[in-house]
């Protein structure tokens, strides 16, 4: 008898609500290690919102939560710095410090938890992730204004790549950026993840990113996780939203480039 892997997120019957408003009601969800997971649905849908509760950062009306093995609603502060040693989170406006140079940000979460690293091998390991991050080693000394949008992205990343945490977390990291920089950022993630083993739990209303690099796509609506799926299996779905979405003309489009670009198919 083999025995199923242990997914690195479990989420079992949450339910989150503001008030009388339920987000989630009942929502159960999967991540397995290794993998790329897509997280789409409509605005308001509760993306956002379930993310951050998986991050700690709101407390749920109910249900069950493991990260990494580890029950992340326990009441236990040992715990809870274990889940976020080992994860790393690239927030949707990137949420770097402004007053601190690119460098001076990826050494935050060094020096958070490793306080008596000498100042000469926090810098190099900054640079390093800088380097991972596609970055060139100029963008260490600038500050966030300094760089654009995309170079902004990867300097998020860099940050949250900084503790080589297994887990990693993004909302919507592709919004604002063009066409170009986007497949690049893409591609960087795939390439990361392939390099590092890395888990992706990646909020996205990109087509193109879901075609390009997940491997399997929840859909979230009616208040749970109506499906989880590589992306050609949920356009036959029966939904009015999951048709209008990957059959609509941006679908299509999506569909079609990436039967024209036959390297996307073979990192399954
Ligand atoms: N702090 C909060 N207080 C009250 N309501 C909130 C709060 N955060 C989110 N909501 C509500 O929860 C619902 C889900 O919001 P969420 O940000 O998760 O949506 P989303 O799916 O990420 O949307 P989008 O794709 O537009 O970013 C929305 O109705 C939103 O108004």
């Amino acid at each position: 008898m083999s025995a199923t892997p242990t997914p690195l997120i479990r989420v079992r019957g949450l339910t989150t609500r503001f008030g009388t408003q339920v987000v989630h009601d009942g929502l159960d969800l999967d991540v397995q290690r290794g993998e790329i997971l897509g997280v789409v649905g409509g605005s308001g849908s509760g993306k956002s919102v379930l993310m951050r509760t998986l991050l700690g950062l709101l407390t749920p009306a109910g249900g069950t939560i493991e990260i990494l093995g580890v029950d992340a609603r326990a009441d236990d502060p040992v715990l809870r710095r274990h889940i976020q040693r080992n994860i790393g989170v690239l927030f949707q406006d990137g949420a770097l410090f402004s007053s601190l140079t690119v460098g001076e940000n990826v050494q935050v979460p060094l020096k958070e938890y490793y306080p008596d690293l000498p100042d000469s091998l926090r810098y190099e390991l900054a640079l390093l992730k800088v380097k991972l991050a596609g970055l060139p080693a100029e963008a260490l000394d600038k500050l966030p204004t300094q760089l654009s949008g995309g170079m902004r992205k990867r300097a998020a990343l860099a940050r949250a790549l900084a503790l080589d945490p297994p887990l990693l977390f993004l909302d919507e990291p592709t919004a604002g950026l063009d066409p170009i920089s986007a497949a690049a950022f893409d591609q960087l993630l795939r390439t990361l993840r392939d390099a590092l083993g890395l888990t992706v739990f990646l909020i996205t209303h990109d087509l193109d990113t879901l075609y390009a690099i997940c491997d399997r796509v929840a859909v979230l609506a009616d208040r749970r996780i109506l499906a989880v799926a590589p992306p050609p299996v949920l356009e036959t779905l029966d939904h009015p939203w999951v048709q209008a979405y990957f059959n609509g003309p941006r679908g299509r489009a999506a569909q079609v480039a990436h039967q024209a670009r036959p390297s996307d198919q073979g990192r399954k």
